[in-house]
């Protein structure tokens, strides 16, 4: 089933065309990669999709729906979030903290029914928790829910910002370049949570990375972009056999 659609969608800034006439879709459960060269207009369809902008022109559907008009924080009710490409935690704060002021149900809990903490509310309390513990579970950091965001290694900011992104019980999750700064070992792992929580939540995961090993080994599909257009699109093979996408990006090195 298709979950995403973009038709014709162009953002322009001033006489700038960052993002150009693209249309791209999503399936069900899909992880697919964004890749292209710096200034490529892969960060301008992130912010797009998440109602940082809108388009010039074109249409964005979200399970068959326009969103052109929804605010970033109507999306997130949607079912989409995002993880940045320079990490955003709140330092100050435990790692289960950070997840917990994210997840849908801490929002919910009235002022009123907190001073009196019915049975139900405490259930719902354990529930939230419980689904923090899941995802931290998954991401490896659920031993270190009490340490302080910013003590964490950098690798670990970044599961943790991908835990967070999680807990608003996202539908469509967004990846800017998550293993920028990671080492070898480091990306295996992020590669192996990805694969899990698609695995786990049957999320789409829609991911701007750099590396084009991590890329291959992880994405079901390749959308590349060059100044703006989209000029590829297909399975691993297909897009780096692709002669325009060598030439405008990956090299003789492919
Ligand atoms: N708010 C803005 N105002 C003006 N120009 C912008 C704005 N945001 C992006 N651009 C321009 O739009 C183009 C696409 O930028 P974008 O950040 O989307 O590329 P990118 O593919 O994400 O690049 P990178 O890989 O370096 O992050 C660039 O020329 C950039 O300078």
């Amino acid at each position: 089933m298709e979950i995403l659609r973009l038709e014709g969608v162009t953002v322009k800034f001033g006489g700038l065309v960052a993002v150009n006439k693209v249309d791209l879709h999503m399936d069900q459960g899909e992880i697919l990669a964004l890749i292209g060269p710096n200034g490529a207009g892969k960060t301008t369809l992130f912010n797009l999709l998440t109602g940082i902008y809108s388009p010039t022109s074109g249409t964005v559907f979200y399970k068959q729906q326009p969103v052109n008009k929804l605010k970033p924080y109507e999306r997130v009710d949607l079912g989409i979030a995002r993880t940045f490409q320079n990490i955003r935690l709140i330092k100050n704060m435990t790692v289960l903290e950070n997840v917990l002021v994210a997840h849908k149900g801490c929002n919910s809990e009235s002022v009123w029914r907190s001073m009196f903490l019915t049975s139900k509310t405490k259930q719902q309390r354990q529930n939230v928790v419980a689904d923090c513990m899941e995802v931290l579970k998954i991401v490896g950091l659920d031993s270190k829910i009490d340490e302080l965001a910013g003590n964490l290694p950098y690798g670990e900011q970044r599961l943790l910002e991908i835990a967070r992104a999680m807990a608003t019980k996202c539908r469509l999750l967004l990846l800017d370049e998550p293993a920028a700064g990671m080492n070898s070992q480091e990306k295996k792992q992020l590669v192996d949570v990805i694969r899990n929580l698609s695995k786990t939540y049957n999320v789409e995961i829609l991911i701007i990375e750099h590396d084009i090993r991590m890329v291959m080994s992880i994405a079901d599909r390749v959308v590349v972009l060059e100044h703006g257009e989209k000029i590829a699109e297909g399975i691993g093979p297909e897009v780096q056999n692709n002669p325009k996408v060598i030439k405008a990006y990956l090299g003789e090195d492919i």
